[in-house]
């Protein structure tokens, strides 16, 4: 290399602050330091090209993947940009996860050979400079995770080479240009800008655009529905949470021939969805949830056969439901609750709560709030043929009123039940679809780490960050097979567990799965780095293997710091209560943040691990149809499974922290099965309580811990309360303590007392909290 593109990569280490991909390249050796034979990691890539008949090489690429969360004061953009114009040949730059902050160096436009800039998860603040338009050959851009702002130049579309466009998670306005959605000027293929503040109809989409995937959810796009061309090669449509109102165009199947994904979640859709929509050729994910459809779909609805998953949930849908919905043996999963439909299955709302909707939208109408939506427009047109404005909204009103009687008619009485079931549907995090980028960015935003790493790893890979899977780095094995401690070529020290499948499974949707599992973020689950799917069959057992990397978590599990082994503590009962709260929520988002949810989750207590923090973090969720014997669809393991046996298992883990050792009858001081001590004739006694936390334990907090523990526990799956509920007792209980001891657990939301008093009396009248302590608190001794 010349020596200046040698000091412009030395130069570009120190302004990064010495970043750890870096770490490698001496900054005091530049006289021989052979840059461009530094072999490549997921970290650090620099790549070299020499043109014949020259000594010299010259720096072609640049990737470098760094773990800071802000560089420091004297870091600036703008000598990022002048040195980096010392490496005109650069076709591939990519600068991620390095808190760079600042606004992008115009200067960048002197990398002209540039193909792929990637500046995604930093601090990037500004608009997009005018002077990169000169970027003719740039291929991919990549920006997301940052904090730009301003609005998007037409000119971003009018970058001839440009492939694939990522400016999610930003703070953009403004229209989409319209250059975006044409092939005359561009061969965009992907273009991604969720999580934005975009606002407006978008711009009528050309038949020959070329966009594959199109992700703009989450910003306030509408109120028009787009407008698709015929024909196009759109595959992934993703518009959910923006303001899109009005009905569904009745051609939109039409144009939309080829979309496999189509996501129109929360926005403010209404009247009656096109029926064609749900026999789209190839569709497999369609999320409607969350709008304002009303009325009774036909019974004999017919679902395309590659549907996978169709959510219609928080609607206003009426009568019947489907057949199509109900059918079992399907591999799809229908989501229908919160809706009036007539019948118990999922939770449903009383009529009265759809009508008051149907009313609402009807006066809407009338007055002209709202945009009618296309089939109302078409029937005004029918009547007023082109007559006086008057008439036509007098015909509006006419009309809508005439639907709504008609449809009232047409619905047989039926007794409409409100569900008594405990709501565990989704709080906050919105429904989503499998293959949606927004898990990630709905991680991000829970407040968990970089999902840079997620990846396929190769079996080979796999051996050598295991030694072959050694005995020395075997760390146990469970009911699913053997977990092995690795290091990956990035120093990233892992868990690697193996499974065995039935070589049968549907390989298809098992991959979707765990492409799904790999994606899932919460601070109390322990992440899913990435995986690998052994190809070869076992011959003789018909089985495959499949790894799955995570997070190593080294500070043993719950069960682990309930006994003074290791010289470790005991945990308190405010630290155990914090534990079971933190596993609970990982639980909880398992059932609530992931459409379809995930349940049946081998909750034990072994299975929650606790970080050098003392913060516990569930693993080992989503594996419930890995068992080589089983053959049957994933997805419809998912639509079969229900949260009550993971909040049963939850009972025993409560349990276990009350007692302080694992709940079995020989370990029991007292004749009786732990677990029935909690139930209604056997009251439970002060025996059985950890004498370690008695003392230091206040009897309101205990007594509310044992008491839903008790109901977690119910031989009867309704009797058993929603991870939701538990959660919320066991808050109220972390309170109590915290606020009488004084022993501040995690940061906790405030909760009033629990609504469940489940056999109070019984449990207050045993002994365990029966004596007052007179200068205060009641704590158990
Ligand atoms: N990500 C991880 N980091 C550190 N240790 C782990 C990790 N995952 C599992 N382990 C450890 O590996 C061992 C085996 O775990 P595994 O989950 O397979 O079985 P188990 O929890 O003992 O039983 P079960 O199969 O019933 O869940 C346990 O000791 C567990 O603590």
């Amino acid at each position: 290399l010349p020596p200046s593109q040698v000091h412009s990569v030395l130069r570009l280490q120190r302004l990064l602050g010495y970043p750890s991909a870096l770490a490698h390249i001496d900054s005091n050796a530049t006289q021989g330091l052979d840059l461009c034979g530094i072999p490549p990691s997921p970290v650090f890539n620099l790549s070299c090209n020499s043109s014949a008949g020259s000594f010299s090489s010259t720096i072609v690429s640049i990737q470098i993947l760094g773990n800071a969360t802000s560089l420091s004061r004297d870091f600036s953009m703008e000598t990022l940009g002048n040195l980096l114009s010392a490496l005109p040949e650069l076709e591939i730059l990519g600068l991620v996860h390095l808190g760079l902050w600042g606004s992008i160096p115009p200067k960048l436009d002197h990398l002209q050979s540039l193909r792929v800039l990637d500046l995604s998860e930093n601090s990037i603040s500004g608009a997009l400079p005018d002077r990169l338009r000169a970027l003719s050959r740039l291929e991919i851009l990549q920006l997301k995770d940052n904090r730009l702002n301003g609005t998007l130049p037409g000119w971003i579309g009018e970058l001839r080479s440009l492939r694939e466009l990522d400016l999610s998670n930003n703070a953009i306005t403004g229209k989409l240009p319209k250059s975006l959605f044409s092939s005359r000027r561009n061969r965009l293929e992907r273009l991604v800008v969720s999580h934005n503040d975009f606002s407006g109809n978008l711009p009528d989409w050309s038949s020959d655009s070329l966009l594959v995937y199109f992700n703009a959810g989450a910003n306030h796009i509408g109120p028009a529905f787009p407008k698709f061309g015929y024909g196009g090669l759109l595959q992934s449509l993703l518009l959910g949470q923006n303001d899109i109102t009005g009905g569904i165009p009745r051609d939109a199947a039409a144009r939309l021939g080829g979309v496999r994904t189509m996501d129109l979640s929360y926005n403010e859709l209404h009247g009656m969805p096109p029926a064609a929509l749900f026999r789209l050729g190839h569709i497999e994910t369609l999320a409607l949830n969350g709008n304002q459809f009303l009325g009774v779909l036909p019974y004999n609805l017919s679902l395309s056969p590659s549907l996978a998953l169709l959510d219609l949930s928080s609607n206003f849908f009426t009568g019947r439901v489907p057949a199509s919905f109900l059918g079992s043996g399907g591999s799809v999963v229908v989501r229908f609750g919160k809706n009036c439909f007539a019948t118990r299955v999922q939770q449903q709302y009383t009529r009265s709560h759809c009508d008051a909707a149907a009313r609402k939208r009807a006066a809407a109408s009338a007055a002209g709030a709202s945009t009618p939506d296309s089939h109302d427009l078409a029937i005004i047109a029918g009547i007023v043929g082109g007559g006086i404005a008057l008439v036509g909204a007098v015909a509006v009103f006419l009309c809508v009123l005439l639907r709504c009687l008609r449809q009232q008619k047409d619905d047989k009485p039926v007794q409409y039940a409100a569900s008594s079931c405990a709501d565990t549907a989704s709080i906050g995090v919105p429904s989503d679809l499998l293959s949606n980028a927004r898990y990630l960015s709905q991680s991000i935003r829970l407040g968990v780490h970089s999902t840079s790493h997620n990846r396929v790893f190769s079996v080979p890979e796999l051996e050598e960050a295991t030694a072959n899977f050694s005995l020395e780095n075997l760390i146990g094995e469970g009911q699913h097979g053997k977990v092995f401690k690795g290091k990956l070529h990035d120093g990233t020290v892992a868990a690697v567990k193996c499974l065995t499948l039935d070589s049968r499974q549907d390989m298809r949707q098992l991959k979707i799965h765990v492409e799904l599992l790999v994606k899932i973020r919460h601070r109390h689950l322990v992440g899913y780095i990435g995986y690998s799917l052994d190809n070869v069959i076992d011959g003789a057992t018909q089985c495959r293997k499949l790894y799955l990397v995570s997070e190593y978590i080294d500070n043993g599990t719950l069960r682990n710091h309930l006994s003074k082994a290791e010289g470790r503590e005991v945990l308190s009962w405010s630290q155990r209560l914090a534990a079971a709260i933190g596993a609970g929520r990982g639980i909880q988002y398992l059932h609530t943040g992931v459409v379809p949810g995930i349940f049946n989750n081998d909750v034990n207590i072994t299975n929650v691990l606790m970080d050098q923090n003392c913060v516990a973090k569930f693993t080992d969720f989503g594996l419930f149809c890995f068992q080589c014997k089983t053959s049957s669809s994933v997805l419809l393991f998912r639509k079969l499974a229900s949260d009550k046996t993971d909040v049963y298992n939850f009972g025993f883990i409560l349990l276990e922290i009350l007692l302080g050792k694992p709940p079995t009858i020989e370990d029991s001081k007292s004749s009786v099965h732990p677990k029935e001590m909690l139930q209604t004739e056997h009251v439970p006694r002060y025996e059985v309580v950890d004498p370690a936390i008695i003392g230091n334990c206040v009897a309101e907090s205990l007594t509310t811990v044992l008491e839903i523990a008790a109901k977690c526990l119910s031989e009867e799956p309704s009797s058993r309360p929603s991870m939701e509920d538990v959660l919320w007792n066991l808050q109220y209980a972390a309170q109590v303590q915290d606020r009488v001891s004084g022993e501040c657990s995690e940061e906790l939301p405030y909760v009033s007392p629990p609504r469940s008093r489940f056999n109070r009396q019984a449990i207050r009248t045993s002994g365990i909290t029966n004596r007052k302590n007179e200068s205060g608190p009641e704590f158990l001794r």
